[in-house]
């Protein structure tokens, strides 16, 4: 074995460093000698020296260096060293200036000063007390860091998971890691059960040990609720939670019922089935079904005119003739006190909304109209002239300090005031989402849900709009007539075919609906990559930029995955200049200019508007571009629709290139044109209403590039995304003694 060596020195350049892990390559110089080093480090400075622990390799590509196991930071003793450190940025509140002020007073003490008497900093000009209480916190904390950087180290846990441990534990991070590793998994971004795992392996935890069966438990939970389920059914929780922990069924039921004694998860039957929920999400399910009983059962204000009538006017007021199906949805929308009304693209929705509005309006009664992302909100006020906002914002969603979560300002205690409420795009909705937005809305109020069925389901946990509509408990109008200046457009005509399972008319040259024919991935990856080097913008003149264009993809894998899409249209589309500073995270490198998505609800990030107001929240699938990136701070700030936002670096992973993104993440939005590749894409992901749903992304033309055959087999498989979620079951059951 070879012996370890120990080098004092400093680090005099960087050669790599991947800040998603911390691994370094460095040039490395001691008194005596100069060579490369490599191994893992929390943070690079180069006014700090090192005590590195390790050994001389010979790497077969890069020849000798010296593999770091361990390493110390020394801070630097004498009066000049102490100068340079201090001005180099390492503290909060001292730059050059005021680092040569503190040496010129304290000398060599001057770090000692600020960490056992930083009062004695006020009698230096220019040092008020808060600058003071600054300095001597970022001290702190800088060295508690490093301390704690390097015990999280040790059980390998990497630099940018340390600085999200610090972030929330503070001084008690190795406390909280080493009593349970796993609180790890729920509470820090990027840190999965298996890490933890590891972790307490190194602790030395128990296979057998309560924190890690539950963990494991509620991991298992996690996995199925990630994919949309509000549940899981005993018998394949136990399967997948036995696969996982390697332990005794037994020992899982033991479990189960202390876990749902403490009241984390609820054991409950569906339809005789025994299942198990995360507790919050039982809640939220009992708590809809209650809302919607609730409404439904309110006082209905008696509208002052005959709906009949009323529709008349409206019609003649709007010169239009409605279908019999828009004239059942009107009648049902004044006349219930919730409907859904669900159709595809084209058959009339907007309309519908439109003259419900008017008819409303007419009648004093006053209407809120929202929908579940700012884009759809925006789209709604385009197309409708009445303005419409999120339901986030219809709630007055705010970050609470205290509870370190999202609030609604409007909920039962201080419900929402108009008389009714349309919300569109309603297949986005989760369950969460409803029950936050249900609460907030009083007895007598009217609500009108409108939404595509047909669409691939929430993002969120929950299939809330299609189990309403199967509930056959709230009354729905399925719109199902394509409009002549609709039926102008193949988008529409061909996402309706699909939709029923026919195959679509493909070709035509003046088309909004075409197919290009290619063999493999790699005649379909130069295909895409020519339609957006300008051959588009330069034949459409709604093409304005590739900005308009959006490539989406079943999956993030593979050759036309979203990794290696991305990595391709960002080399055409915002090449490396020398103009634009670039930051590299892992295998992804953002660039200034960049098109990103930000992919996980983040309830605490903050956002601001230049000049205008500021808030908190951004939410999977929000999309922006790279305005700056600040690698002297380690700062990249993303424009989302201008709405400011500064990531951190170790937050970084919350983010990805969105050339291309997945048909999931897409929904809700809408593109001038959309491509999207078709190939043997595995058959869980290739399916009808993932097609559907990328279809009727595009507004003006649609472009699928690839097999037909491909696509032909997509329409045949009409495998729905399979979620347990329990809503439908329980609005079946529709006696309210219980629950009013
Ligand atoms: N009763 C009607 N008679 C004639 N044209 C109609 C009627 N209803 C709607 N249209 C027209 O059909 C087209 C589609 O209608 P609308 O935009 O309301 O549908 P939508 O379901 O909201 O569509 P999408 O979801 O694609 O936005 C529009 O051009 C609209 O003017």
């Amino acid at each position: 074995m070879a012996v370890t060596e120990i080098k004092i020195g400093k680090i005099t350049q960087v050669i790599y460093n991947n800040e998603s892990n911390g691994f370094a390559i460095c040039l490395f110089e001691t008194e005596d000698e100069q060579f490369k080093i490599s191994g893992m480090f929390h943070a690079i400075n180069p006014e700090i020296t090192y005590k590195l622990e390790g050994n001389f390799k010979i790497h077969p590509r890069y020849g000798e260096q010296f593999n770091v196991s361990a390493y110390e930071e020394q801070l630097p003793d004498d009066a000049e060293g102490i100068r340079v450190f201090l001005a180099s940025g390492a503290i909060r509140g001292i730059g050059p200036n005021m680092a040569k002020r503190i040496v010129d007073k304290f000398g060599k003490d001057a770090l000692d000063i600020i960490e056992e008497n930083p009062e004695a900093l006020l009698s230096i000009n220019g040092l008020g007390p808060k600058t003071v209480e600054k300095i001597a916190k970022s001290y702190k904390e800088s060295r508690e860091f490093t301390k704690i950087s390097l015990g999280l180290g040790g059980y390998g846990i990497q630099p940018a998971q340390a600085v999200k441990i610090y972030k929330l534990y503070g001084d008690k991070s190795l406390e909280v890691v080493t009593e349970n590793p796993y609180t790890l998994v729920e509470d820090i971004y990027g840190i999965s059960f298996n890490k933890a795992d590891e972790i307490a392996d190194r602790i030395g935890i128990e296979a057998e040990s309560e924190f890690r069966i539950q963990s494991g438990i509620k991991y298992a939970l996690s996995v199925f609720s990630n994919s949309g389920s509000t549940y899981v059914p005993k018998d394949i929780l136990l399967e997948s939670a036995i696969k996982l922990l390697d332990i005794s069924s037994e020992l899982i039921e033991e479990n189960l019922t202390t876990l749902a004694f403490a009241g984390e998860i609820e054991l409950d039957s569906l339809d005789g089935v025994p299942v198990v929920y995360q507790h919050f999400f039982y809640q939220a399910e009992q708590s809809v079904t209650y809302h919607i009983k609730r409404i439904m059962n309110g006082y209905m204000p008696p509208l002052a005119a005959d709906p009949d009538n009323l529709i008349n006017a409206a019609e003649a007021e709007e010169r239009i003739q409605l279908s019999g199906d828009q004239r059942k949805a009107i009648r049902a929308a004044l006349t219930n006190k919730i409907t859904i009304i669900t159709g595809g693209p084209g058959t009339g929705k907007t309309t519908v909304i439109n003259l419900i509005v008017r008819i409303f309006k007419q009648m004093g009664i006053s209407v809120a109209l929202a929908a579940p992302t700012g884009r759809a909100a925006k789209r709604i006020t385009e197309t409708s002239g009445v303005e419409a906002m999120t339901i986030h914002r219809l709630l007055e969603y705010v970050y609470s300090e205290d509870e370190n979560e999202m609030e609604f300002g409007r909920n039962a205690e201080n419900p929402l005031e108009e008389d009714s409420f349309i919300v569109d795009e309603a297949s986005m909705i989760d369950l969460m989402l409803m029950d936050g937005f249900l609460s907030a809305l009083e007895d007598d109020s009217r609500l009108i849900i409108v939404g595509d069925a047909d669409q691939l389901p929430s993002v969120g946990a929950g299939n809330v709009l299609l189990d309403m509509i199967n509930s056959d408990y709230v009354p729905t109008i399925r719109l199902e007539e394509i409009f002549r200046q609709a039926s102008e457009s193949r988008i529409v005509v061909n996402a309706h075919s699909i939709n029923s399972g026919e195959y679509p008319e493909t070709g035509g040259r003046d088309s909004d609906f075409f197919f290009m024919h290619r063999r493999g991935e790699e005649e379909i990856r130069e295909t895409i990559e020519e339609l957006v080097t300008g051959r588009l913008e330069s034949y459409y003149d709604f093409v304005k930029g590739n900005g308009d264009i959006q490539v989406l993809t079943p999956t993030r894998k593979g050759g036309l995955g979203t990794a290696s899409l991305n990595e391709m249209l960002q080399s055409i589309i915002n090449p490396a200049s020398e103009e634009l500073n670039e930051r590299k995270f892992g295998s992804k490198v953002f660039r200034e200019g960049d098109k990103v998505m930000q992919i996980r609800n983040n309830y605490q990030m903050e956002w601001q508007q230049l000049g205008r107001q500021s808030g908190r929240g951004i939410f999977n699938g929000d999309m922006g571009v790279i305005n700056t990136i600040d690698n002297d701070n380690a700062k990249v700030v993303v424009d989302f629709d201008g709405r400011f936002v500064t990531y951190d670096s170790e937050e970084l992973d919350e983010l990805e290139l969105a050339y291309a993104v997945t048909v999931h993440k897409s929904q809700g939005c809408e593109f001038p044109v959309v491509i999207m590749p078709i190939s043997g894409f595995p058959p869980m992901l290739a399916t009808r209403n993932l097609l559907y749903t990328a279809i009727t992304r595009g507004k003006k033309l649609v472009i699928l590039v690839g097999s037909e055959e491909r696509m032909h087999r997509m329409i045949d498989n009409n495998r729905i995304d399979e979620r347990y979620t329990g809503l439908e079951a329980r609005l079946r059951e529709v006696d309210m003694g219980g629950l009013l």
